[in-house]
């Protein structure tokens, strides 16, 4: 049984797969990626702390000592903790110790040359103690069957995966009587919009999307981290670099989603590096930077100024950027602790602990080449966690301050520069604006050459939030398109269909909050920061109006007109709808001409 079946078995969640035409290519190729997992449980990982493992452990802080006293790194103290298993680890708190170099510019950051499969596992840059030669061909014999799993697999892991997370209705929404408004169904979700018709009746337009996976309220983030990060963590051992960002309104859950992710990433990448890669030289580094009103920010450096540069090879280096070479869990979720807490959070009209700024977490995976220790190491691949300030609408603003305000006009601008490099790369355009903004200067790694991206794309679910949910379902359609090749037919095609799959209901009769309601409950003046503080708080969903109608039902998803994109079908009492809704694909740009009042 696959992952997925287990997982919707154990919470009765909606994860039963099933593919479209349409969609079935990139979806499939995750869907057998996630479902063969070669990461060994974390129970080997453990073993190590006793028995056989202990040689290795003890190893492998030679090894770390090495490194760092090697005369060209600066000496540092350390304190030896216990672990979990009672087991000594050394845990290296990043205010006791100076950083492991690293003024990126200082040296290459050429992803290391491919080294050829006999390479790589006979060369040997670290030799451990007293192992014989007959124990190391076997290791490497081991290492090198799962390593050429991992990398079968590589390939089959889609160059680009978009993700939807609906959070729960939280307190002050349901106390505002809003209603959840998104339904999903395995990998697709319905957008139930109440509108008003000119006689000021109201119905419902629904618009239906499909992407690569659609995690409900009910998912936690453990099953968020399998779907989405967990396959492309093996690759990148492989010369691969990747990224996963969080994109949605302010509010919507970002931080929430991409916060638990780089430490369950670094206990894989550990894992891997004391198993699957053992003895072969791996080492993993840490970094944590913001980008705030366009500027960049160390945040494990004391919020020191960074510098951006290009190097003639049109790679972006961070100039001053600390990293830490890590080689256990503790000392890495001390680190992402730091990080956030340095990071630049503000309150806003619609979130009272909102992410003022692009917080940019990296775990780079290193190794000296050939062996040559006295040379610094090279990057073999990295994993960046980005997670993006939340979008605005100019309307959320009014009782912002200034500050917050050109604060949300940067945020905009970075978003809308980001977007235009989705549409250049969509239209298979050859120059891509990635110099538009220093976010999306950062996110170049991600989207050319040997990369592959994750889009999580956090929305609520209350109807007081339905346009930027909508907005923020397009953004994602669009990125989809992407991780379809550069058909851009079948990519109009694609958008088309979550574009126009949507129909009207006359719900006169059932609901009876109004647009002016509406319009005034758009979003509440603040966000209070503990409304899901504990697991207590969150609320019974209310059932929606649009589910309890007979009406409602008839045109539910499954409907045939739904299972056939046919866009010669003329939908019944399809009214005029307001082009800002409908043509929304240039909401960042809308959003930028709202600003321009400022
Ligand atoms: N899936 C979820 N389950 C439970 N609580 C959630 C979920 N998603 C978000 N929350 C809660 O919602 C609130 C807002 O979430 P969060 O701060 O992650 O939003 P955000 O999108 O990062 O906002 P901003 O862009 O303003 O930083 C937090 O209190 C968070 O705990």
């Amino acid at each position: 049984m696959n992952r997925q079946a287990q997982r919707s078995g154990a919470t009765g969640v909606h994860h039963n797969r099933q593919y479209s035409e349409h969609y079935l290519d990139a979806s499939s190729k995750w869907f057998n990626d996630s479902s063969s997992n070669h990461i060994p449980p974390l129970q080997d990982y453990n073993l190590y702390g006793g028995g056989g493992g202990r040689m290795y452990r003890s190893n492998a802080q030679r090894s770390f000592n090495e490194y760092c006293f090697d005369p060209a790194t600066p000496p540092r103290s350390y304190a030896i903790k216990k672990n979990a298993n009672g087991y000594g680890d050394e845990d290296y708190s990043p205010r006791d110790f100076s950083p492991g170099l690293l003024d990126l510019h200082s040296f290459d950051t050429e992803l290391l040359p491919q080294i050829t499969s006999s390479n790589l596992y006979d060369s040997e840059p670290y030799i451990f103690g007293k192992q014989t030669v007959r124990a190391r061909a076997s290791e490497n014999n081991v290492s090198n069957s799962l390593a050429a799993a991992d990398n079968a697999k590589s390939s089959n892991v889609a160059k680009i995966k978009v993700v939807v997370r609906k959070r729960p209705l939280n307190k002050k929404e349901v106390a505002k009587q809003e209603e959840d408004i998104i339904d999903t169904v395995s990998d697709s979700l319905t957008v139930h919009e109440t509108k008003l018709k000119v006689d000021l009746t109201q119905y419902v337009e629904k618009h239906e999307f499909v992407f690569d996976a659609v995690l409900n309220e009910e998912v936690t983030n453990d099953e968020v981290y399998c779907e989405t990060v967990e396959p492309i963590v093996p690759i990148i051992f492989q010369r691969t670099k990747a990224t996963c960002f969080a994109y949605g309104q302010t509010g919507s859950g970002k931080t929430y989603t991409m916060k638990p992710l780089p430490l369950k990433a670094s206990r894989d990448i550990l894992r891997l590096m004391h198993h699957t890669y053992r003895n072969q030289g791996f080492q993993l580094f840490v970094s944590f930077f913001e980008i705030y009103g366009g500027k960049l920010f160390d945040l494990l450096n004391g919020r020191k100024k960074l510098c951006m540069r290009e190097d003639g090879k049109q790679q972006v280096c961070i100039v001053g950027l600390q990293e830490y070479r890590v080689s256990d869990v503790e000392t890495i979720k001390e680190l992402i602790e730091q990080g956030n807490a340095t990071r630049s959070t503000g309150t806003t009209g619609a979130n009272e602990e909102s992410s003022r700024s692009h917080a940019i977490l990296q775990l780079a995976i290193k190794r000296s080449v050939e062996g040559n220790v006295s040379k610094p190491p090279r990057v073999v691949g990295k994993l960046s966690f980005i997670d993006l300030a939340g979008s605005e609408r100019g309307a959320d603003t009014t009782d912002n301050d200034k500050q917050t305000r050109i604060e949300g006009a940067e945020i905009n601008k970075s978003l809308l520069a980001l977007k235009e490099c989705i549409r250049a790369l969509d239209n298979d355009q050859g120059h891509i604006p990635f110099r538009g903004s220093k976010l999306t200067e950062v996110l170049r790694d991600s989207f050319v050459g040997n990369s592959r991206t994750v889009m999580i794309s956090c929305i609520s679910p209350s109807s007081g939030s339905c346009e930027h949910t909508l907005n923020t379902l397009r953004y994602a359609d669009r990125v989809k398109s992407l991780s379809k090749g550069n058909n851009s037919k079948k990519d109009v095609l694609s958008s088309n269909f979550n574009l126009k799959e949507s129909t009207t209901i006359s719900l006169s009769s059932v609901n009876t909050y109004t647009y002016e309601d509406r319009a005034a409950d758009a979003w509440p003046e603040e966000n209070d920061g503990d409304e899901f503080s504990s697991p207590e708080d969150y609320c019974e969903p209310v059932k929606p109006s649009w589910k309890k109608n007979e009406k409602v039902e008839q045109y539910s998803a499954t409907d045939e007109k739904f299972k056939k994109p046919n866009h010669q079908i003329k939908w019944k009492d399809i009214p005029k709808v307001e082009p800002k809704t409908v043509h929304s694909d240039d909401d960042l740009t809308a959003l930028l001409q709202v600003r321009v009042g400022y």
